[in-house]
């Protein structure tokens, strides 16, 4: 079992320079076993070129490493903290992708203007608040976790399977460590829409209701029908 979540997670990390939405070492991906309560993640700072199914990180809960040869990625307690606080979710993502980074950047979340984005987020995707002093200098990757939760206080994780971290870059997740990366990749495409669209019009408002609604509900949820379904 856990010998296939490795397996899955380091070609989840594969995908990432596949899909561009990495640089260097500007990312990883994790996945988790919830009956063992195990979480398997990308080694901190190896090239994806070098990266093999082997060299994937396996931690508990509270961060412990169980298995591998190296150090978990530097991001491995904000992974936890979401795995501990959205118990619906298989897989996380991170990266730099460039187009949601500079959302991230800007501090603005992206408004849902079309459809392409409404089949994978329910809505805006949010932007947490600029992190305090003391969660900088304290327990940072710990409180990123935290801040991304607390800007979920109102919002289903699996409607919005993202988010954008101030100043810093967007978080994915999904169903498995597979989904959690198609999410990162359509957050990509839907953030450089958005500019262009806020390019050609800066007075764009968000996507009428009803549609957004159409859209989402079609591929996901009770009545799905979107596919061979
Ligand atoms: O966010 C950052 C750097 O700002 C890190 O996530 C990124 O470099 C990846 O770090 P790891 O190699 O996973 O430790």
């Amino acid at each position: 079992m856990l010998e296939t979540l490795k397996q899955a997670v380091w070609e989840a990390n594969l995908d990432l320079p596949k899909y561009g939405l990495v640089t260097f070492t500007w990312g990883n991906v994790s996945g988790i076993d919830r009956e063992q309560g195990l979480v398997v993640i990308k080694p901190s700072g190896v090239a994806y070129e070098e990266l093999k199914a082997e060299d994937m990180v396996v931690v508990d809960l509270d961060g412990r490493i169980v298995e591998g040869r190296y150090k978990p990625s530097s991001d491995t307690a904000t992974h936890l903290v979401l795995y501990k606080a959205f118990e619906s979710i298989g897989g996380i993502v991170h990266t730099h992708s460039p187009w949601a980074t500079s959302w991230a950047q800007a501090g603005r979340p992206i408004p849902a203007l079309g459809t392409t984005h409404a089949d994978y987020y329910y809505g805006q995707i949010p932007c947490t608040r600029p992190m305090t002093q003391q969660e900088i200098q304290g327990a940072y990757e710990l409180e990123t976790g935290n801040v991304i939760v607390e800007t979920f206080k109102e919002l289903n994780p699996a409607y919005i399977p993202g988010v954008l971290v101030h100043c810093h870059a967007p978080f994915n997740w999904g169903t498995d460590p597979h989904n959690a990366v198609h999410n990162a990749v359509v957050l990509e495409e839907v953030a450089k829409m958005a500019y262009h669209t806020f390019q050609l019009n800066p007075s764009t408002t968000a996507m009428d209701q009803a549609l957004l609604d159409r859209h989402f509900l079609r591929k996901h949820g009770a009545n799905a029908y979107y596919g061979q379904k």
